[in-house]
């Protein structure tokens, strides 16, 4: 198993790219199962997630056509097995997102329960309810939820859905559903995370009518037929955010280009109030802090929300950030009820965190030691990093097959801003089949 060997202390200093974002690219490879036709992707970010879905949907026989510059054209004209099974989807939730577009196109599908950090119970009650509103008969067996339609109904049908709580893949779902449905679909308490519009967009170039994107209310005119597109997955506001945590603790100079500032405003919010400059260049973000963070940042209080507010996929990195800066602070998780996982393993580098409920309390320090921690998700992990570039001595971070699943080359990137950190790997082959 690969793990991460960083000595801490060095600032950062360069440019990097920011890749496009996990959370854009596995719907949007899910998309291309409305078409029976090639649909392009470009900027597809090389992540295990990725990889796992094009394993997923290469099952289903869709063929897969992946170029070295990221680009992926898939063709779903030829699906022989609208399924997706446990074996290929237990490491990621976003297999889920089979469901909506496999009942689109096909009236049945079986899709395993899905996987993924395990940060929550995740439930997807949600995505069934609104499936089922949709004219989708839904049962659980065996892990696996099975869906069709009933006798004599060839398409889904137009709804309005209204989910109990936002829900970023739900919304997808229903998006992708909504589609080629027969009639009108309303989704009401819709997410507005900056993949939603995203992926919208795929679908619009498909021909599907949908408007209010990027707001609560979205509307979706079903149509019988979607056809090809070529579309740029969006870039990953979360690695540009995680880039942003870790120049802001370690000190220097860095251009982040493709990241999208306007999809990041919380965080930058928050990273200005500590005392970072953080401003738009042309095609990027530059963030520079003239020393490490003791020697100049306020730690920061913040809550998690749905977006446009401070992502739960952040508040581990901001959590490492606030653990070097001078002060106290309060970082409150409200979107997942079990994502304080780092919170042990920051302590083992000297951290100081007392966790009271939904509340992380933060007492700032000079230093942290180089320990060796296991990462235990995917937010967790880029959290460890952070806090090993900054703690003096060496950090081992374990287990990183969780930061593959949602970081491209994260070690080659920050090694090129001048951070000492090596992968090492027990099978010389792990690194190679990633
Ligand atoms: C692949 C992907 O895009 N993953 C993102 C997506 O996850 P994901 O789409 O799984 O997260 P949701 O937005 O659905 O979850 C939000 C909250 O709603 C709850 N819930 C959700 C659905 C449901 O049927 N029942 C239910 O109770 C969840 O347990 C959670 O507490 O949004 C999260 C919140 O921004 C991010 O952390 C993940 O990175
Ligand atoms: C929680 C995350 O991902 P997933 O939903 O794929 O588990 C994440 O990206 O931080």
């Amino acid at each position: 198993m690969d793990k991460l060997v960083i000595r801490g202390g060095n600032p950062l200093r360069g440019r990097i790219d920011i890749a496009g974002a996990k959370n854009a690219a596995l719907p949007e490879l899910c998309a291309a199962l409305l078409v029976p036709g090639p649909v392009t992707l470009r900027n597809v970010p090389a992540l295990h997630d990725v990889a796992t879905m094009l394993a997923l949907l290469g099952n289903m026989g869709v063929t897969i056509d992946r170029q070295a510059d990221g680009t992926v054209v898939l063709n779903a004209a030829d699906i022989h097995t609208p399924e997706a099974p446990y074996e290929l989807v237990k490491t990621m939730r976003a297999a889920v997102l089979a469901l909506g577009p496999l009942m689109a196109r096909f009236g049945h599908a079986k899709v395993s329960l899905p996987g993924g950090c395990a940060i929550g119970a995740r439930p997807v009650e949600q995505h069934i309810k609104g499936l089922e509103a949709m004219g989708a008969h839904i049962s659980v067996e065996h892990g696996y939820m099975i869906a069709s339609l009933p006798p004599g109904q060839k398409r889904l049908r137009g709804a309005r859905i209204k989910t109990d709580m936002v829900t970023v893949t739900g919304t997808e779902n229903f998006l992708m559903a909504a589609a080629l449905a027969d009639g009108v679909t309303v989704l009401e308490n819709a997410a507005q995370e900056p993949e939603i519009p995203d992926l919208a967009e795929l679908l619009i170039k498909m021909g599907a009518r949908i408007e209010g994107h990027g707001t609560p209310r979205i509307t979706i005119e079903g149509v019988e037929a979607l056809h090809s597109a070529a579309h740029t997955v969006v870039a990953d506001r979360i690695e540009a955010g995680t880039f942003l945590c870790a120049v802001a603790a370690t000190g220097g100079d860095v251009v982040l280009k493709n990241a999208r500032g306007d999809h990041l405003d919380a965080v930058i919010t928050k990273l200005r109030n500590a005392g970072a400059a953080v401003t738009a260049v042309d095609g990027g973000l530059r963030i520079h802090c003239a020393g490490p963070a003791w020697s100049h940042l306020q730690a920061q209080s913040f809550r998690t929300t749905e977006y446009p507010g401070f992502p739960t996929d952040m508040q581990a990195q901001f959590m490492a950030l606030n653990c070097v800066s001078r002060g106290d602070s309060l970082c409150m998780e409200t979107i997942f009820e079990n994502r304080f996982m780092h919170v042990d393993e920051l302590k083992r580098l000297g951290a100081q965190i007392r966790i009271d409920g939904k509340v992380a309390v933060v007492d700032g320090l000079p230093q942290l030691s180089g320990a060796t921690v296991m990462a235990t998700d995917l937010r967790a992990s880029a959290s460890l990093v952070i806090a090993g570039l900054v703690a003096e001595g060496e950090t081992t971070v374990e287990r990183i097959y969780h930061l593959d699943r949602g970081y491209d080359r994260m070690e080659d990137k920050l090694r090129a801003l001048g951070a000492d950190i090596q992968r090492v790997s027990d099978k010389p082959s792990d690194k190679a089949s990633a």
